[in-house]
């Protein structure tokens, strides 16, 4: 670690002294003291103390607003800098030694050039500030190999909501010790250091953005931003893009997946997991509440799984995260009653939501009833005339994952549960049915692959523009995205045949002729996952089409469902003059892969034009 930041200065005495026995995180946090020039450095604990002591300093600053107790105990809501209200896609790079091993779909620079510009942006960042030094576990503490890393970061409200994202504090920094283990150094600054008698402002930020992972040296440096997936470095940066890079080197899968166990009447178990973009879908279906009779569901993971294979040749997953940081427009009584149980159980952060005048929080979608009055996520008098959003389109919540009642026991166990069936999905107007089996692993990748969807306002940009996003990890990858679908081809081989997940690609955003949804969604996705189950027990029918298995109208359960025949038939068909655009899309998603596209996705490619010309 030592030299971490090129240059090593002698440690100031104004910095505290060192608190670990750790060789390398002590010289880390001194050499990073002594290029930010905080006020002070704290070591973060962990513990209920400390978060009240620091939530009251938050509330005091004017960051947070405390909610009222009884609606929401002890809960807070964060107003953002409107300029900091999402993940920054163009703002993230991976500086690889290669450029080819950041791919296409990746922004790229030179390692030794980019730590030329970040000690220079970090150069006297956090002077007037505190320096937080967070030692943080992904996944249980008590793992085989645990995954370690520590955030340094100069926001207090990053340091409490990385207390309820992961698991943080004085056991984990014992671990680390006791074991003289590796950690991933993340270092976050919110880029605004405060002069002498300058005052603060509520969201410090900097109009200046960089999110940068070094994948071989397995570090993090994010700069300028506090918002969730550009600041609270356990998530992205660590558990997808950095962990995807170990998981190809340790053979094994770091995915934006939630995890999901669902029982049969014939209380027999299933697990699976299901890939969508930001913002289309997978904390609403890990919360689900199957509408068919006699299925149970249990919630394991609603955003990251980390799949590894177990002894006898099983992919195994477990959710590195200990908390929800879910978009809460849309997260509604009607559509998510188990997330709106876990919110109202108190113990979170909101940010960017709406207040009501009773010290609540309110979201558009959370209750069929909209509120006379509101102060908007900008601080201005809202009502239903006002014409605007009360609450950001990326507003969320930010919630113990150990608040949801359907929370599965097994989320604890380190050896995580078997997965059962992939789901790939996006959100589509058009072409893509609502579910289609793959004809083995090799299509299966190919759709997710392929996974295509309308942006949403999970990163900054444009919204509802359809882009490719293989596997929903377009932002995720750390490494060349044709070596990452040569790792999930090359997971089949490593697998027990007979245990290898089966692979589904679901849509439940398209659209009917006169525009509405032609699949109601949310509680009844369970008849889809049942049907999926069912493909794999061998019992349920499907109709073989170019594309893949999709069910027959009478193979899907809709007992109690009021769907007209028409939207079901909108919501399964296999258009071919959709088909035709969507080929082209996919030769032009293909090409940009060059050199590095596996021949074994070209194969499926050219198998599905010829199946399509058949
Ligand atoms: N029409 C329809 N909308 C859905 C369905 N499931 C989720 N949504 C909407 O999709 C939006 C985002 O859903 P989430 O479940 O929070 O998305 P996510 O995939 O967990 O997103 P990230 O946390 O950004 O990774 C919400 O506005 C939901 O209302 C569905 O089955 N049908
Ligand atoms: O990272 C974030 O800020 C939230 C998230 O889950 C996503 O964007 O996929
Ligand atoms: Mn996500």
């Amino acid at each position: 670690m030592k030299g971490y930041m090129m240059g090593h200065a002698p440690v100031q005495e104004s910095v505290e002294q060192v608190m670990t026995t750790h060789a390398g995180l002590a010289a880390w946090v001194n050499e990073v003291a002594e290029l930010t020039a905080p006020q002070s450095v704290r070591w973060v604990n962990g513990s209920s103390g400390e978060y009240t002591e620091l939530t009251d300093e938050l509330v005091e600053a004017g960051t947070l607003t405390r909610l009222n107790p009884e609606l929401f105990p002890n809960s807070f809501a964060a107003f953002s800098d409107p300029k900091d209200v999402a993940r920054v896609e163009a703002r993230t790079f991976i500086c690889s030694e290669k450029k080819r091993d950041a791919g296409f779909t990746n922004n790229w620079m030179d390692p030794s050039e980019m730590k030329g510009i970040l000690k220079d942006r970090f150069a006297g960042s956090m002077r007037g500030r505190t320096m937080y030094v967070i030692p943080f576990v992904m996944g249980p503490l008590d793992a085989e190999d645990p995954k370690f890393g520590v955030e340094i970061t100069d926001s207090a409200y990053v340091v409490a909501s990385m207390r309820i994202m992961a698991t943080i504090g004085a056991d984990v920094l014992a671990k680390i010790e006791a074991t003289n283990a590796f950690f991933v150094p993340a270092l976050h600054s919110v880029g605004a250091p405060l002069e002498h008698g300058q005052e603060d402002v509520t969201w410090p930020c900097s109009d200046e953005k960089w999110i940068v992972h070094f994948p071989e040296e397995r570090s993090i440096f994010s700069y300028g931003s506090g918002y969730g997936g550009n600041a609270l470095l356990g998530k992205k940066c660590f558990a997808l893009r950095i962990a995807s890079v170990i998981a190809r080197d340790e053979g094994w899968l770091a995915e934006h997946m939630l995890i999901l166990k669902l029982t049969s009447p014939e209380n027999k178990s299933y697990h699976v997991a299901a890939a969508f973009p930001s913002a289309c879908g997978k904390t609403n279906l890990a919360l689900l509440n199957p509408t068919i009779e006699g299925w149970k569901a249990e919630t394991l993971g609603d955003d990251i799984n980390w799949m590894r294979f177990g002894k006898a040749g099983e992919l195994r997953a477990v959710n590195p995260e200990a908390g929800l940081f879910g978009v809460a427009p849309g997260t509604g009584w009607t559509t998510n009653p188990n997330a709106m149980v876990a919110i109202a159980k108190g113990n979170s952060i909101f940010t960017n939501v709406a207040l009501t005048d009773d010290g609540g929080v309110w979201w558009e979608g959370m209750t069929d009833e909209v509120p006379a009055h509101l102060t908007d996520w900008e601080g201005n008098s809202w009502t239903p005339e006002s014409g605007r959003k009360a609450a950001h389109p990326n507003s969320r919540f930010c919630t113990p994952i150990d608040q949801v009642d359907m929370l599965s026991p097994d989320y604890f166990s380190p050896e995580g549960v078997e997965i059962n069936a992939i789901f790939f999905g996006g959100r589509r107007k058009t072409t893509i049915p609502l579910v289609t089996q793959s004809r083995d692993w090799s299509h299966g990748v190919f759709m997710g692959s392929t996974l295509s969807s309308e942006t949403t306002a999970a990163a900054a940009g444009a919204v509802g523009v359809v882009r490719r996003d293989p596997m929903a990890m377009l932002p995720f990858i750390g490494y060349d995205a044709g070596d990452y679908l040569k790792h999930w081809i090359g997971i089949a081989a490593r697998a027990d045949q007979a245990r290898l997940p089966k692979i589904f690609l679901v849509n439940w955003f398209r659209r009917t002729s006169s525009g509405g949804f032609a699949w109601p969604g949310f509680g009844e996705n369970g008849r889809v996952l049942k049907w999926a189950i069912e493909r794999i027990e061998g019992t349920a029918d499907a109709v073989e089409t170019p594309i893949g298995f999709v069910p027959t109208p009478e193979s899907l359960d809709l007992s109690g469902l009021n769907l007209n025949a028409a939207d079901l038939k909108d919501a399964l068909a296999v258009v071919p003059s959709e088909w035709e655009e969507e080929l082209k899309g996919i030769d032009e998603w293909y090409a940009r892969f060059g050199e590095s596209l596996p021949m074994e996705m070209a194969d499926q490619l050219a198998a599905l034009k010829t199946r399509f010309s058949a």
